[in-house]
């Protein structure tokens, strides 16, 4: 079955000549998977999102979303296409909150009695119900986040993409949008295309996870299989996350570790290696 998404060798010239390469391998998306960007800054993460959404138009290369050539003909495929830029305060334009979520729904023609329905539902979802009647310019950074997150949901979005959708949080907030986002993914089965620089909420989040590095798409695989290659990610300018690093150096020092995705499995794994201090190369 063709991929929801699937990119092709991209090449986009800016009008000031900068060219953005992604060549290496191909950008594919299936239906309800977690795909999560990574690289270091300008490798072209924001570049590739704004052609999924039909902003820019491919150089050369191929961009196929839905079935569909984003900017030949986004129009087709807007509803089922959510967005959740970096900057939030660019995509609130409402001068309520409750406008704002309900601008898509009213600019396609649906009667006020049901937007109103959608708008309450969405919010209820997201927990921000109370700030419905507020002035989107007064909210704080996390509310933002969500506010834009809701007009991008009210559609029901079959593909949310996200760039940078942990920056600024702070560490409740980064837990709530992880587990929301996990939720739309698992209950609603969204497909959502994140970019982040955050490494340490990549393993709680991403079914695949790709790796931009100077003109190319030079890796992809689960999170483990990511973080097993500490080096690569090193040579891209990356850090690894301070779990997959310390189980590295473990391994370098002839321990079998495995590569850990979550605190959660690295504790386990600890306690049992802990318990078991006669034999710990037994523990995989
Ligand atoms: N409108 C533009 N005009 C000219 N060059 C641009 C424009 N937008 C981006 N670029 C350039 O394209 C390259 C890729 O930028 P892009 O924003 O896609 O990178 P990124 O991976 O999202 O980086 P970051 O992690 O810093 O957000 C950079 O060299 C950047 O300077």
């Amino acid at each position: 079955m063709e991929p929801l998404i699937h990119v092709t060798n991209l090449k986009h010239v800016y009008p000031d000549k900068t060219a953005v390469h992604l060549g290496g391998l191909d950008f594919a998306v299936e239906a309800g998977q977690r795909v999560v960007i990574i690289g270091p800054n300008g490798a072209g993460k924001t570049t590739l999102l704004a052609h999924l959404l039909g902003l820019l138009a491919p150089t050369e290369g191929t961009v196929t979303v839905l079935g569909c050539r984003p900017h030949e003909s986004f129009r087709k495929i807007r509803g089922k296409v959510g967005v959740v830029f970096q900057q939030v305060d660019e995509q609130i334009i409402g001068p309520r909150v409750y406008d704002d979520i309900a601008f898509s729904l009213r600019n396609d023609g649906l009667p006020e009695d049901q937007v109103l329905q959608k708008v309450k539902d969405v919010a209820a979802s997201l927990q921000i119900s109370h700030l419905l009647e507020k002035i989107p310019h007064y909210l704080s950074g996390g509310e933002k986040k969500k506010v834009a997150l809701a007009g991008a949901l009210v559609t029901l979005p079959q593909i949310l993409i996200l760039d940078e959708p942990f920056l600024s949080l702070d560490p409740e907030s980064r837990r709530e949008m992880i587990r929301l986002l996990n939720h739309l993914s698992r209950e609603h089965e969204v497909s959502l295309v994140i970019t982040t620089h955050d490494m340490e909420v990549v393993g709680d989040l991403a079914d695949v996870v790709y790796v931009f590095h100077q003109g190319s798409i030079i890796a992809r695989g689960t999170p483990r299989e990511i973080f097993g290659q500490v080096n690569m990610l090193k040579e891209a300018n990356l850090e690894p996350p301070v779990l997959a690093e310390l189980f590295h150096r473990l391994h370098q020092k002839g321990m079998k570790v495995p590569v850990p995705q979550s605190m959660a499995e690295a504790e386990a794994w600890l306690i049992k290696a802990l318990q078991n201090k006669e034999n710990p190369e037994d523990i995989g």
